[in-house]
């Protein structure tokens, strides 16, 4: 039986024999669970026990806080310090699951999810359900206090069916993923845990997540102002992208993934491709339809985040590469190559754009200074841009938000550009009968 430790730093300096560590490993979990519970509402016998395993690599052993079910995925990290329900509802995390380097999560609890805000999109979360597998946290809060929560971390993992684990250390489980790379996990509930029963990891990237989590129907959302119309390619937009948009005067309509984009993009003002989960080359037909539109003599401002820019990139016949793990955080600094200016971003990737392979019309827009990996780029003439940095943020910070308007400067001037070609010609209004009967929110 090899599940029955708690790996460490103590054991990886081998400072203690692992049958010492494993009654001193035991002994932190069962007090750093009992100084939460000290004040909290829960009762401490309603823990159970779990384990968390990596695939040829370490097992942890810790307490279930959430739904009691073993699961099985990609198992990354995140260095946000907080906008937990944010992380956990955005669609690209669909199959992962997420281990907080912040110790302390879910003090601040739980918002709710029918709070819309005034263009009827979800106020707190990024889609409308937890998108994530499985989390895993040092260590939990189960009392929780903010104005706006109205349940904890632990009472909402459990209604969603979503995995949870606590009281193991973080640190070496981010040092081993670190070391190894993204790989996959598990989360098994259970009093012991059976290397030698092992069931099989499962592993998110070998499927098409993006078929999972796009709208299943066109879906509308009028912004008040209606100065703009956009088509928005859905492979698991977050809710903070089409606020991005709506409140800066654009009414969208919301497309599935594979929809003949390229059929219908001249009815728009713009076309805006949005993130998502998992490998990009899964979503093979969404790249056809852009390449198609893209060879085609459309001219109206195209803008891409995250998975859209990698498909943006694949649609050009540039490649794209995974990550030995990833960059999810809200500090990391991208250098805009065309100004020189350092931006603090918000990210949530897996996998990036090799910019050595960008054909010569796309230019590479922004930098990673961490890692030196590629966080954009922008076509010399006409007007398309993408990032693989999240400008919308939730969580992180606004300081790209800026791109937002640089993308209605672009449609503006393509506008203008129109009017003195065809006169005024008016583009799809919002009162058309085709968007008209389209719901107002997304079809899961
Ligand atoms: N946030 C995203 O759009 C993620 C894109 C892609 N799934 C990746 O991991 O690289």
């Amino acid at each position: 039986m090899i599940g029955k430790y708690l790996f460490n730093s103590a054991f990886k300096t081998n400072l203690y024999s692992k049958s010492s560590l494993l009654t001193l490993s035991n002994n932190i979990s069962k007090k750093s669970i009992s100084r939460n519970l000290a004040f909290s509402s829960n009762s401490s016998s309603s823990l159970d026990r779990a384990t968390f395993t990596i695939k040829n690599g370490p097992i942890f052993n810790g307490f279930s806080f959430g739904a009691n079910k073993n699961i099985s995925g990609e198992a990354v990290f995140t260095t946000s310090l907080v906008g937990y329900p944010e992380s956990m509802t955005d669609p690209s995390y669909k199959g992962q699951i997420l281990v907080f380097t912040q110790p302390l999560i879910g003090n601040y609890g739980v918002p709710s999810p029918q709070i819309k805000d005034e263009y009827g999109l979800i106020k707190y979360f990024e889609s409308p359900k937890i998108e994530c597998i499985g989390i895993v946290v040092a260590d939990v809060s189960l009392r929780y206090s903010h104005w706006n929560a109205i349940q904890s971390l632990s009472e909402w993992c459990k209604s969603e069916g979503v995995a949870a684990i606590t009281g193991v250390d973080t640190r070496a489980i981010v040092t081993h993923l670190r070391e190894v790379g993204s790989s996959l996990g598990k989360i098994s509930i259970g009093e012991e845990y059976d290397a030698d029963e092992d069931e099989a990891f499962i592993d998110p990237g070998s499927i098409n997540l993006v078929h999972k989590v796009s709208t299943k129907a066109p879906f509308y959302v009028p912004s008040p102002t209606n100065k703009y119309h956009v088509a928005v390619i859905d492979c698991g937009v977050k809710e903070n992208i089409l606020r991005s948009l709506v409140s800066r005067g654009a009414s969208i309509t919301v497309f599935p993934y594979d929809y003949p984009i390229q059929n219908i993009a001249n009815n728009f003002d713009g076309i805006f491709i949005s993130n998502g989960p998992g490998d990009p080359t899964h979503c093979s037909t969404t790249v056809h339809n852009l390449k198609t539109l893209m060879e085609s003599d459309y001219n109206a401002p195209i803008f891409g985040i995250c998975l859209g820019h990698q498909l943006l990139a694949l649609a050009s016949d540039a490649k794209t590469i995974k990550l030995k793990y990833g960059n999810r955080a809200h500090n990391i600094p991208a250098l805009d190559l065309t100004t020189g200016k350092c931006h603090i971003t918000s990210q949530n990737h897996g996998y990036a754009v090799d910019a050595s392979t960008l054909p010569s019309y796309f230019k590479p827009y922004f930098i990673n200074l961490n890692d030196q990996s590629n966080e954009g780029m922008i076509h010399v003439s006409k007007p398309i841009f993408s990032t693989q940095f999240h400008p919308e943020a939730k969580g992180g910070p606004l300081d790209s938000s800026f791109l937002f308007d640089k993308y209605f400067g672009l449609i503006d001037e393509y506008k203008l550009n129109q009017s003195k070609i065809n006169g005024s010609a008016p583009r799809i209004q919002t009162s058309d009968t085709l968007v008209s009967v389209f719901p107002k929110e997304r079809i899961q």
